[in-house]
Parts: C-alpha cells; structure tokens; sequence
C-alpha cells in the first residue's frame, strides 16, 4: 500500500517548490518510498472532508492505511521512523540531535522567514510596512548569522544529510526571492548541496509537472 499525500492542485509557489509537501516528497524520495498524491484546491481544503484529515484546512496531509497524519516535519519525522538510518541516525545520540535540527527549523528558523515573507506578500500596502520591514529582515539575519556559524565548512548541520537538513534547507528556500540569502554564501552553498540531491531533484519534478500541467 503506498501512502497518499495531499498538495495544493494549483499551487501559489508556481512550482518553484516552497510549499510545504515539498518536504513530504523530498523524504519519501530519500526513503525510496513511492506515493500517491491528491490534488486540492483552496475549497476543497476547507470543507469537512479535508478538515477532518488537517484541521487547520491546509495541505499537506499524509494517509497510509488507518493512519492520517498532518504537519508537515511530523509526516517527515514518521517517514524517516520507517526507514531506520536513512534520514535519521540509528545511534541514539546522533538520532537526537538530527531530530532537535527538525525542531530547530520550525520553530527557531522558520517564524523569522516566514514572517518576513507574509509581510512582503500581504503587508505592503499598509503604513507600517516601510518601518516594519527592516525589523523582519533583522530578526531573520539574526538567526541567519546563527545557523551560518553553527554550519561553518560542513556539508551538513550534524554528520550525515538528515531529516534536519531536509526540514532546514525547505525552510531556508523560503527565502529564495527575497535576496537575503545573497549575504549568506554559506548558507546559499548548503541549499545548492541539498538541492543537488537526486531525491531533491525527483521530488520538485514531481511538484513542478503539477504546476505545468494546470498551466496547460
Ligand atoms: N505547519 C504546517 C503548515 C502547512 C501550511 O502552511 N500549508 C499551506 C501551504 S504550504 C505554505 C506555503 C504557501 C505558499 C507558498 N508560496 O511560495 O506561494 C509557500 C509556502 C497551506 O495549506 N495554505 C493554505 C491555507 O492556509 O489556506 C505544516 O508544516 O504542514
């Protein structure tokens, strides 16, 4: 039985791969693990059917047998549970760590990034938005610096490519447009290492032909 994740029929990152089933791809991909996926729209997402698998109404969602699982860093952490030593270390210790990576990301790294995106999305045409947006691209630098100087010359953020890595690196192509990543080389090397993956490649092929299909 192969799992079934959802992701947005039309989605608004226009295939460049920022949505957040990018990371459920990408892991089953690392895994070797094939899937299913249903396509939503913005409707859909929001009716009870879809409520009753993610009740915040959005995507993605992953169902495998009885199982119904939602938040993406939790479907990638069940994955990789599945799949012992791929994404994340046997060893107890080094398994861990990868795992406080995974948190790292969501909840250390991604407010800042996020943040700093919605406002650029949804706030420019408010009064604050001028004044506020030097205070979101600092609060952002400030981890940015951070993480930067904890990776320093590895290729990785604990040993080898985890679950860490993968969650860090899709919350870090958030910033793709935004052109902070310019400051950071380091960073900008990590996400391009990553990237060059071929899980990461058949995982944004997947997600792209979804993009070029809807625009015909
Ligand atoms: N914490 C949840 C958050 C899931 C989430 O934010 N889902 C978004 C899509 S990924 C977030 C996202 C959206 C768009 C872009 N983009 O670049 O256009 C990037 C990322 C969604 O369903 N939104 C619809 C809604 O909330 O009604 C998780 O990680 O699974």
């Amino acid at each position: 039985m192969r799992p079934t994740i959802t992701a947005f029929k039309t989605s608004p990152d226009r295939g460049r791969g920022l949505a957040r089933d990018m990371a459920v791809r990408w892991a089953l991909e690392e895994v070797g693990q094939p899937y299913d996926t249903r396509l939503v729209t913005f409707a859909e997402m929001k009716a009870p059917a879809h409520l009753a698998l993610q009740p915040f109404g959005q995507i993605p969602t992953y169902q495998d047998g009885d199982l119904v699982l939602f938040e993406s860093a939790a479907i990638v952490l069940h994955v990789a549970e599945r799949h012992p030593g791929v994404l994340l270390p046997v060893e107890p210790d080094a398994r861990a760590r990868a795992i406080a990576w995974m948190f790292a990301a969501v909840a250390t790294m991604q407010p800042p990034i996020v943040e700093l995106g919605m406002a650029a999305l949804v706030e420019r045409d408010k009064p604050w938005f001028e004044a506020r947006q030097p205070l979101l691209e600092q609060a952002a630098r400030v981890r940015l610096d951070q993480l930067s100087a904890r990776l320093g010359e590895a290729d990785w953020l604990d040993g080898p490519f985890s679950a860490g890595d993968l969650v860090m690196v899709t919350v870090l192509r958030r910033l793709g447009a935004s052109g902070v990543l310019d400051a950071y080389p380091t960073l900008t090397a990590y996400i391009a290492r990553a990237e060059a993956r071929p899980a990461f490649q058949r995982a944004f092929a997947a997600q792209r032909a979804v993009f070029e299909a809807a625009a015909g």
